[in-house]
């Protein structure tokens, strides 16, 4: 078992704080789920966990090995909250680069990839292309993986189907998730952290999402 860990972040843009007291942990067999209001620093930690964006500090580890940078020897994936997959290239190939060689025959069996394989990625719709690019990093080698909005454009019946994939590929892997469909983000999560002020709260029942302000007491 591996466990990622990330502690005392400190980011800051232009002298504003974004994130001042973090620590989240994910453990390879377990999903968490990452909520917080608009701008509360979720795709930025997701970024610094990665290693496309540099805070003022942190501390970063798997196990006992302080990392720099997560996506070093592929250690961790992303799926950032754009599309990530570039222009011209027919989907087979991206597929061929990113899926690890021990998940190919599962991933090249999924419907959509069969599909769409021969076709090149803007002749998908950004539904179509969103889902792909999820499952080509869910299936890639890395250990930890990291959703940001995975569900945002995909259909109801299509984000049950990606919370069954992401419960399974999660046996194996640690999975950290972020989206604004919270009720898809606790359907798929085994625990929930909320991002309020800057800082890490662990979620324990719906009325802390309430006491973090993250739902309005109605829902
Ligand atoms: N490159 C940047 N320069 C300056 N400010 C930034 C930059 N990137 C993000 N921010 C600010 O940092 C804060 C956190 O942004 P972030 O994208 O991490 O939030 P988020 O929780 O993912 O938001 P959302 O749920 O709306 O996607 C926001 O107030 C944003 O405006």
């Amino acid at each position: 078992m591996f466990k990622l860990t990330v502690d005392s972040v400190e980011l800051e843009f232009n002298g504003r704080k974004i994130l001042q007291d973090i620590y989240l942990d994910c453990s390879t067999g377990e999903v968490v789920g990452l909520l917080g209001r608009n701008g509360s620093g979720k795709s930025s930690l997701l970024k610094i966990i990665f290693g496309v964006l540099t805070p003022t500090h942190k501390y970063l580890s798997i196990n006992e090995d302080v990392l720099d940078k997560g996506y070093h020897k592929n250690r961790v994936a992303y799926l950032p909250q754009h599309n990530y997959l570039p222009k011209g290239i027919p989907v087979s190939s991206l597929a061929k680069m990113l899926v690890a060689t021990e998940y190919w025959n599962e991933f090249s069996n999924l419907e959509i990839y069969k599909i769409h394989h021969r076709k090149k990625t803007e002749q998908l719709s950004g539904g179509e292309l969103r889902q792909l690019g999820m499952l080509m990093i869910l299936y890639s080698r890395s250990y930890f993986i990291l959703l940001d909005e995975p569900f945002t454009h995909v259909t109801p019946i299509q984000a049950d189907y990606f919370k069954g994939i992401i419960n399974t590929v999660a046996k194996n892997k640690g999975i950290i998730v972020t989206d604004h469909q919270y009720r898809n983000i606790m359907d798929v999560s085994d625990r929930l952290i909320v991002i309020a002020d800057g800082c890490t709260k662990p979620i324990t029942s719906t009325e802390d999402l309430v006491t973090y302000n993250y739902l309005s007491g109605n829902n």
